[in-house]
């Protein structure tokens, strides 16, 4: 029986996928053999070492340590692109209330719940309605920061919508480039998507370069009154520069998943929950990924969508098959190669990929590995995990 600990609310159809036969799942489990989780910092958790994997159901991972996990051998999964539809149409909304009196408005419609009489409130709609006016999104510049998963459906809906896009994304992979239309003008830097955006949204990870990166510098590139939306990270963003910004008007609206208790005090600062990926279908989506990627790995050994470790994957040729992860150094494979000839064992099929400094292998043998073989693998230098799977 392997067992799954939880974290978070995590949609059920994800957790089904693991079988009640084979799988104990539950946020009680004490010694499991993976973490599923969404948002839980894990950064001051200590982990039993009967982990090998940790999946996240979403996007970002910068709530695990992922480096220190890394260290100890635990693959760490995400769920690329399975929120990225939720978040691009709450980016939709963002733009929309960005541009128009909409919360304010409906605030406005509430503090009339005491004026019983229609004539009178229909006066006083008429009268009230021209402080909530607002602009169009049509023929207005979107700038997008990060133009994978989520960035790219951003700028295309908002091309579909008349918009003028511009995007910058230094590290854009080809694969992210396919899915992006072509009249996305390029930036050379993000000055110059400040510079020319009448709204700015934020699609890149938390990362070194990324955290803090809007501040006071960012805001006196941003065209003056631009609305900034974050859906991102809260930690992209200088706080005090964003109220600063706002308090002086350069920024018009400050649009975000992450609230502060600084900023919920500010008017121009409109507020959600952390909504991006809440919706069933994100959920789902990210739960089921997330849970096939770690049964596929905690029986075959398979890792498809890791973050820390190599793409490796192999058709399952024979039923008995060894994994190990390494240092990233020349010969270890050889050395265990000869381990199993000495043994007279045939080796069927074999995948060797590396990532930076891990190097990770699939070896399927025509017998079953004795005990005494996986501990004679796992002492070989530079060796730091081996499953018989
Ligand atoms: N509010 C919410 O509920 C959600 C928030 N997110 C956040 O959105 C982020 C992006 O998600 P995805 O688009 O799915 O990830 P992704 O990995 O597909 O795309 C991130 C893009 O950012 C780019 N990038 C990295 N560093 C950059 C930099 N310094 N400047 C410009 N671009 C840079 C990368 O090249 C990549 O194309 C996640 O890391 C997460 O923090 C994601 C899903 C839901
Ligand atoms: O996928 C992400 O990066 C998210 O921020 C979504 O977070 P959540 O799963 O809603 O806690």
């Amino acid at each position: 029986m392997k067992t799954i600990r939880t974290y978070n609310n995590i949609a059920s159809k994800g957790l089904n996928q693991f079988l009640k036969d084979s799988y104990r799942v539950s946020a009680d489990e004490a010694e499991p053999d993976a973490i599923l989780l969404r948002s839980q910092k894990l950064h001051e958790e200590k982990l039993p070492k009967s982990v090998l994997a940790v999946a996240r159901a979403g996007a970002g991972v910068n709530n695990i340590p992922v480096n220190d996990y890394t260290r100890q051998g635990i693959v760490v999964f995400n769920t690329p692109g399975a929120n990225a539809n939720a978040v691009k149409e709450l980016v939709l909304a963002s733009l929309l209330l960005g541009s128009r009196g909409i919360s304010q408005s409906m605030q406005y419609v509430n503090s009339l719940a005491d004026v019983t009489d229609a004539h009178e409130l229909h006066k006083k709609v008429e009268a009230g309605k021209k402080a909530y006016g607002g602009g169009e999104l049509e023929g207005k510049t979107l700038g997008v920061v990060g133009l994978g998963a989520i960035g790219a459906k951003v700028a295309n809906l908002a091309l579909s919508l008349g918009m003028n896009v511009i995007g910058y994304d230094p590290k854009l992979s080809v694969e992210a480039a396919w899915r992006l239309s072509s009249d996305v003008v390029k930036a050379d830097n993000l000055n110059a998507l400040l510079s020319r955006s009448d709204y700015v949204t934020l699609h890149v990870p938390a990362v070194e370069a990324t955290i803090g990166f809007i501040n006071n510098e960012a805001f006196s590139a941003l065209k003056q009154g631009a609305k900034l939306i974050n859906l991102a990270r809260g930690e992209l963003v200088d706080e005090d520069a964003v109220l600063s910004a706002l308090d002086t008007g350069k920024l018009s609206y400050y649009i975000a998943d992450f609230p502060t208790p600084k900023l919920i005090e500010h008017e121009r600062a409109i507020l959600f929950p952390h909504l991006g990926a809440s919706t069933v279908e994100a959920e789902e989506n990210c739960a089921i990924m997330a849970a096939k990627q770690l049964i596929d790995f905690l029986e075959n050994g398979n890792i498809v969508n890791s973050v820390n470790f190599p793409t490796v994957s192999m058709e399952r040729t024979t039923g008995y098959r060894i994994t190990f992860a390494n240092d990233n150094v020349p010969k270890v494979l050889g050395i265990v190669i000869n381990l199993l000839a000495d043994l007279n064992i045939n080796v069927i099929d074999i995948v060797n990929k590396s990532r930076d400094d891990i190097a990770y292998n699939i070896i399927d043998i025509e017998q079953r590995p004795t005990a005494e073989l996986l501990q004679q693998i796992a002492n070989v230098e530079h060796v730091f995990q081996v499953r018989c799977v």
